[in-house]
């Protein structure tokens, strides 16, 4: 059987507003099929980050290689390393008929958009810059000047909120993640109404 082609969906927003959190929220679901895009980056694992499941680690010098292979949907260099997203699975999946969700910064939501324009674009947004500085600081992963490039980025970040479709305030992880959910399926429901109209157009002639 031929199966639509499934939903690329891409969560993104400055770093520290919540999105793995509402990620993995959304993946907790127990009857979602979604999937998730693994992306690869040069950054070290954090504590507690497993190879192949958080994030594939690699070196500066393999990115720079799979950069020149066409081995990414989209890439960014993202405070001092690398992040990409490996093509051939998300095009994998989205041939399988299933929806897809990558969880990228800004810089590379924007690439995708240009290669992807049917894609869903949702940006989580911070409730404030004083929340969202409190975030960064009480995960505690980062230093004190890592913070302040993170906060600066996130500045910057917030300008593009226009060029997405949607943007989700994740006040609470629940809420976000519910909302996130709402737009899923609403795009579902919009894509069976254009292709039944399709249809029944067809068959009129
Ligand atoms: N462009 C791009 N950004 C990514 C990718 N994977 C993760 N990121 C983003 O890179 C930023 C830094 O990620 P990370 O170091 O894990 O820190 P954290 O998300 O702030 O905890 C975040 O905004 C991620 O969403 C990717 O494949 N491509
Ligand atoms: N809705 C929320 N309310 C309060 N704290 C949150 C919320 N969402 C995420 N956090 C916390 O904010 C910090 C950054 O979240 P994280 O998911 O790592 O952000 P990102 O992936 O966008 O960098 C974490 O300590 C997380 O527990």
């Amino acid at each position: 059987m031929k199966h639509e082609r499934g939903l690329l969906i891409v969560l993104s927003g400055p770093s520290g507003v919540g999105k793995g959190t509402v990620r993995k929220a959304l993946f907790e679901c127990k009857d979602t099929t979604l999937q998730y895009s693994i992306s690869m980056t040069t950054r070290s694992p954090r504590e507690g980050e497993v190879n192949g499941v958080d994030y594939f680690f690699t070196t500066k010098e393999d990115f720079k290689q799979r950069i020149a292979e066409n081995k990414f949907l989209e890439w960014a260099e993202y405070v001092g390393n690398y992040y990409g997203t490996p093509i051939e699975y998300v095009e994998k999946t989205l041939q399988e008929g299933k929806d897809i969700l990558l969880e990228i910064e800004v810089q590379g939501a924007l690439q995708v958009k240009k290669a992807f324009p049917e894609g869903i674009f949702i940006f989580l947004a911070p409730p404030s810059l004083k929340e969202l500085q409190n975030r960064i600081e009480t995960r505690g992963t980062e230093t004190e000047d890592l913070i302040r490039n993170r906060m600066n980025a996130a500045k910057e970040e917030l300008d593009m909120m226009d060029a997405y479709d949607y943007v989700v305030e994740n006040d609470k992880v629940d809420s976000a993640c519910d909302r996130v959910n709402a737009i899923i399926t609403s795009e579902h429901l919009k894509r069976e109404r254009v292709s039944n109209y399709y249809k029944r157009m067809l068959e009129a002639e």
